[in-house]
């Protein structure tokens, strides 16, 4: 695991748009699969207008880590907030955004897409292998939409699974722990002071961070980087 630490959210828009340029200049198509939430809004910004024109988006399969199960004009939409801040901005072909189907019913589209990632992705036993898949830090140590109250959609069997927002009670399609730990690239994208104490009880494996799902993402492979503004990362010596 790397840390990577930028002294603003700019500057970690910029570091992590220059990994994601290079992580997908190769000669092969990368399946790429995004969060959602607030902190990409930014960064997707900065990416689509600083290197937009500069990667080759015919080489890039967009999947979505999570999905609320909303309509997709919804401002709750992830893919709603990754078209408005990314996908809008950049030339893409359709058919290499494969969006989670929020407003279909939650279950159902939880298969659709299990069997879209097995259909879609190479396989690393059994588990469909993203290139890159892209994370968010809940405050509760939520990531992609499994909870700390639901551990245990993290261990699911099935590539994607339902969970809900332990408050709201939305119900959400998310992908498994399995699949985030078959990747070969797995970065966290990490903003502002309130995230700072489970940054560090996580990166540190201190105070309760067993019960985080975030603390379980573990993929084998060196590309693992916490991309961390200053804020974020205040609670690190
Ligand atoms: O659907 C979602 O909300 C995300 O996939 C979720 O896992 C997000 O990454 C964290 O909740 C952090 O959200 P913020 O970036 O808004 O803090």
């Amino acid at each position: 695991m790397e840390i990577r630490i930028s002294k603003t959210k700019e500057d970690l828009a910029e570091a992590f748009s220059i990994f994601f340029k290079s992580l997908v200049e190769s000669d092969k198509t990368s399946n790429v699969a995004f969060s959602g939430g607030n902190s990409p809004r930014a960064i997707f910004d900065f990416l689509a207008e600083n290197f937009g024109d500069e990667i080759d988006w015919r080489k890039v399969n967009i999947y979505w880590v999570d999905e609320r199960c909303v309509h997709p004009g919804n401002d709750e939409s992830n893919y709603k907030m990754t078209n408005d801040h990314l996908l809008s901005k950049i030339d893409i072909p359709k058919d290499n955004i494969f969006r989670m189907k929020g407003e279909d019913k939650p279950e159902k589209e939880a298969k659709r897409y299990s069997e879209l990632l097995a259909k879609n992705l190479p396989q690393e036993n059994g588990t469909p292998e993203f290139d890159l898949i892209v994370l968010g830090l809940g405050d509760d140590g939520h990531t992609a939409s499994i909870f700390p109250e639901s551990m245990e959609l993290w261990n699911a069997e099935e590539n994607c699974v339902v969970g809900n927002h332990p408050v709201s009670g939305q119900k959400r399609v998310t992908i498994t722990g399995k699949v985030i730990n078959a990747a070969q690239a797995v970065v966290f994208l990490v903003t502002g002071e309130s995230k700072a104490e489970k940054v560090r009880e996580i990166t540190r494996h201190q105070g309760n961070y067993k019960d985080y799902p975030a603390s379980h993402v573990n993929p084998d492979t060196p590309d693992f980087i916490w991309f961390l503004d200053e804020a974020a990362a205040s609670e690190l010596d």
